[in-house]
């Protein structure tokens, strides 16, 4: 009887705006519901390996839901909202990371999660490498382990290696590009966990392009205000490469001395992409900064609460950060100018 009154709503359903449908209430990704429904009415598929969030309905859930959703699609389809994934990536140097690098992505999910728009699921943190000559700029192992250190108390901030261990330096919208990438092959491993079969799955996808474009999480770029005001700089940034990155969605934090909101107005392409540029104000002003910090601790001053403990204990034991270190680089162009002009690395 189920099976008949699925057969028959199914068609149906399939003719509604199914990305307006609440199936985040019912405890569904959206683009994934009417999969899932019907994967569980039709094949009694098991839960996905990697666990992610799928309602195994039982005969009388499946008509609770079916009944709420035809209300939901009859009623007022336009003003329902559903959430949209996102991922975090900060790119930066990270020498040190600092407690105000970790609040960034707190602010950053705060304020997105307030939109209602967005679900922050996980946020990245990538270390330069070290071929990107920046004066001062410590040896990747050490940014990268120190970053490691700070968000092992952070249950959705990882490090990832994959920018540092590049022999060259990486433009971040490769960076960028890189990752987004892997989120979607991440994406087709866990579809094809999924037992339903591929032609049908298929079929869905090409018959609704937006189901396919909304189930991969959006990437968005984080950076501070310092970072989008940059854009602008000639020979920093190639015009398509931040094209490419707004395009993407960027989450600016404000910072001390800049304003954001002034530059996105002034640059074309910035007001062009202004829906995706995410302005976050940080009331609690926090001008924590890695050069500051290691100004502090060349002379020997506690650093202590602008670092993680475990980053602090870490710095004293391999003694980073002294005199001769801030030296470093100090006589060389920094990677994007040089690849950007003919002045090249001396
Ligand atoms: N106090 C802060 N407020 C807002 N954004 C910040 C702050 N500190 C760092 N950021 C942002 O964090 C990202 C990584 O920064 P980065 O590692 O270059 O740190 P930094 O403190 O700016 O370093 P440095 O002082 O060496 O230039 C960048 O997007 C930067 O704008
Ligand atoms: N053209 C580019 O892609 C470009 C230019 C300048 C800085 N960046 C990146 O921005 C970040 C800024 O770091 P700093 O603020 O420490 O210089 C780094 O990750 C760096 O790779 C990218």
């Amino acid at each position: 009887m189920l099976c008949q009154c699925l057969v028959n709503v199914m068609p149906m359903l399939c003719q509604c705006d199914l990305m307006n449908v609440p199936w985040d209430g019912f405890g569904l990704t959206p683009a994934f519901a009417p999969v899932f429904l019907y994967k569980r009415a039709f094949l009694k598929c098991p839960l996905s390996k990697r666990g992610r969030r799928c309602f195994v309905p039982e005969e009388r859930d499946c008509i609770f839901i079916f009944s709420s959703v035809f209300a939901s699609a009859c009623c007022s389809q336009s003003s329902l909202e559903y959430e949209m994934e996102v991922v975090l990536i900060a790119c930066g140097s990270f020498n040190p990371i600092t407690n105000m690098h970790l609040r960034m992505f707190e602010l950053a999910r705060d304020h997105l999660e307030d939109t209602e728009k967005y679900r922050v699921v996980r946020g990245i943190i990538s270390p330069v490498g070290d071929g990107y000559r920046k004066k001062g700029l410590i040896e990747a192992r050490h940014r990268v382990e120190m970053a490691r250190l700070a968000t092992k108390t952070s249950d959705w901030i990882e490090v990832d290696t994959w920018e540092s261990l590049q022999p060259d330096w990486v433009e971040t919208a490769k960076v960028v590009r890189h990752h987004f990438e892997e989120l979607k092959a991440a994406q087709r491993d866990e579809d094809e966990d999924d037992t339903v079969s591929y032609g049908k799955k298929r079929r869905m996808e090409e018959e609704y392009p937006s189901i396919n474009e909304a189930k991969h999480p959006k990437l968005f770029l984080l950076c501070g205000a310092d970072v989008l005001e940059s854009f602008g700089i000639p020979n920093l940034w190639k015009p398509e490469d931040v094209e490419e990155l707004v395009g993407h969605g960027v989450v600016c934090i404000t910072r001390g001395g800049s304003d954001p909101e002034k530059f996105v107005h002034q640059s074309d392409v910035l007001w062009r992409h202004r829906r995706g540029i995410h302005l976050v104000r940080e009331w609690v002003t926090n001008e924590i900064s890695a050069t500051h910090v290691r100004r502090s601790l060349r002379r020997g001053r506690s650093v202590r609460y602008l670092l993680p403990d475990a980053v602090v204990t870490y710095v004293k034991e391999e003694r980073l950060y002294s005199a001769q270190s801030e030296q470093k680089n100090a006589d060389v162009v920094l990677a994007p100018l040089a690849r950007y002009t003919d002045a090249g690395p001396s």
